[in-house]
């Protein structure tokens, strides 16, 4: 499914959130989503599965302007992964992945063969197989996360839209739940904190700073120190890995000859003041 994200804006609380974005992923691609903490990823992401609505632009998915089609006919094509999703602890891991099925399903529709089907192989892919009776709440963190990614799975999406995907997981299932993402047919758009992974999974790496998009395209045309400094206020070095970029950073310090103070960071305002 291609996505196509055109000069969208979002306001919350008077303020603007997500300012005059374009942004196309091209079918069965894998776009991460880069950027510092409140520069506008996840609530761009919502845009793009209608949990919010945009002040003004268009988003459409293969073509079709997404808040003109059906509210079911859109989530039918979309998975989500939602940053902090709550997943019900008294259900059973199979219950909760049958839940990806709803919008596929009538108001007293009992599962088909299809919908178990897809179940049965969200399950597998995830690894949950062997969890499908345990009760959610008995999981750990890691494991809660691979059910809400099988969950999303389930509905058998052309979109999947991930936030944070690798929240709360070991280095060894980072790794994992980004390959299995990679390798499914369908496209992709994550919001990734390690530039690391973003630059070894995604084709293409949109970076926001301030709610706008400042560039997209390849991670080795994109994470360039210059634009990594500016964007995240860091001193990066880049090395290459396999052909893909790796990244040594550091904080940048803007308080020369003084010891460096978290504050010079987060507001150089403070640089100025007495308090520093
Ligand atoms: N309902 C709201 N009212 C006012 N401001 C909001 C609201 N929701 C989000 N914001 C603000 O919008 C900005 C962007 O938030 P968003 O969650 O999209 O950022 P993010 O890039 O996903 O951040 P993070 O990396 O920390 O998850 C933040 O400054 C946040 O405080």
């Amino acid at each position: 499914m291609r996505l196509d994200i055109d000069d969208v804006s979002v306001t919350l609380g008077g303020q603007d959130v997500v300012a005059e974005v374009s942004l196309t992923v091209s079918s069965g691609t894998f776009t991460a989503l880069v950027g510092p903490n409140g520069s506008g990823k996840s609530t761009l992401l919502r845009t793009v599965y209608r949990a919010l609505r945009p002040v003004s632009g268009t988003i459409r998915l293969d073509g079709r302007d997404l808040w003109s089609m059906p509210a079911a006919h859109a989530a039918r094509g979309v998975g989500v992964l939602m940053q902090e999703q709550h997943a019900g602890f008294e259900f059973t891991v199979a219950e909760t992945v049958a839940l990806g099925r709803t919008a596929h399903l009538g108001f007293f529709d009992r599962l088909t063969t299809t919908d178990r089907a897809a179940i049965a192989e969200a399950l597998d892919r995830t690894g949950l197989a062997p969890y499908a009776e345990r009760r959610v709440g008995g999981l750990s963190g890691g494991e809660r996360q691979r059910v809400l990614l099988a969950r999303a799975l389930a509905g058998r999406p052309r979109l999947l839209i991930l936030d944070e995907p690798t929240n709360h997981l070991d280095v060894r299932h980072q790794l994992d739940i980004l390959e299995l993402v990679r390798d499914l047919d369908v496209t992709v758009v994550a919001a990734l904190h390690s530039l690391d992974l973003a630059a070894t999974y995604a084709d293409t790496v949109a970076v926001l700073k301030e709610g706008r998009l400042v560039a997209h395209g390849p991670a080795a045309d994109v994470l360039t120190p210059t634009t990594i400094g500016e964007v995240f206020q860091v001193e990066a070095t880049v090395h290459g890995v396999g052909g893909r970029p790796g990244f040594v950073l550091k904080p940048r310090c803007l308080c020369p000859g003084r010891p460096c103070h978290w504050s010079c960071r987060t507001r150089p305002e403070a640089l100025l003041s007495d308090a520093h």
